[in-house]
């Protein structure tokens, strides 16, 4: 059967070759703009919210297509958030790399480019556009090219969210020595999303040291208050903020301080 990440893959490596033709330039990054995530993680004190700017997606279709990428960006650093992601896929996600640029040139905050990765002309592509961290799917790639990519990203001076949903793919994970695990709650084969994936894995990567993210299918305080109780160091929220009539009371009711929850 073929699946969406197969459709999706099968973009990529259109696009690859696309990158590859094109001459992409890396400006020296301002200091302020060596944004971490890794770093606001090692505190430990609050949940670390990173709030995605996603037009639409294949599970969902059109999300909230008007929205401004900059305007976004400022409304969610202003109301909380750690972390901007932004989707750079344009065919599945109407997204797009001057999203990325745009957003770089409004905040400071550290940027990751959701993408799907499979070459390291794309990696590039992240880093030319401001981004400091990027994503690699272990669904997405085989173990070998998994290291290479890891490998590539943290030589060139950025961060990865390694992407999971299965304790096999975990252990992949934890093979290419990621440091930061984003569960992803949803099945990219089926789109059913159960936040029940973060609570499964959890246990497995605080035992190997690794911070993690849950991802997907977070809506509201009891999903945040549930995946904090599971061991989360924080969350990957896109749809519930860019549909969100009030953004600033739901930024404000996600961001848990961490020892308060597990008090209760
Ligand atoms: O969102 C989808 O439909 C999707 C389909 C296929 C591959 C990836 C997909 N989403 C990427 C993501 O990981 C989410 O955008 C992210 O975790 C935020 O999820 P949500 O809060 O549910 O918008």
């Amino acid at each position: 059967m073929t699946t969406i990440l197969d459709l999706i893959l099968k973009e990529k490596k259109k696009e690859v070759e696309r990158f590859k033709e094109e001459k992409i330039e890396i400006p020296e990054q301002p200091s302020e703009k060596k944004a971490s995530l890794l770093k606001k993680l090692q505190s430990e004190e609050e949940l670390a919210i990173i709030a995605e700017f996603k037009r639409a997606s294949p599970s969902k279709g059109d999300i909230n297509i008007g929205l401004n990428p900059e305007t976004q960006a400022l409304s969610y650093i202003d109301f909380g958030a750690d972390a901007i992601s932004v989707l750079t896929d344009t065919p599945f996600f109407k997204g797009g790399f001057d999203d990325l640029k745009a957003v770089r040139e409004t905040v400071d905050a550290p940027l990751l480019c959701k993408d799907f990765i499979i070459d390291e002309v794309q990696i590039l592509k992240a880093k030319a556009s401001g981004a400091n961290l990027i994503l690699l799917i272990v669904a997405a790639l085989e173990e070998q090219r998994l290291k290479e990519l890891y490998s590539f990203a943290i030589g060139n001076g950025l961060e990865v969210l390694m992407e999971v949903h299965s304790e096999d793919e975990l252990e992949t994970a934890l093979r290419t020595g990621a440091q930061i695990i984003g569960v992803n709650n949803r099945d990219l084969k089926t789109f059913s999303v159960d936040l029940a994936m973060t609570e499964m894995l959890a246990p497995k990567i605080k035992a190997a040291g690794a911070y993690l993210i849950s991802e997907s299918g977070i809506q509201t305080e009891q999903d945040v208050q549930r995946v904090i109780e599971a061991g989360a160091n924080g969350i990957l929220v896109g749809e519930a903020f860019m549909r969100a009539e009030n953004l600033e009371a739901l930024l404000k009711q996600m961001k848990q301080p961490l020892k308060e929850v597990l008090k209760k």
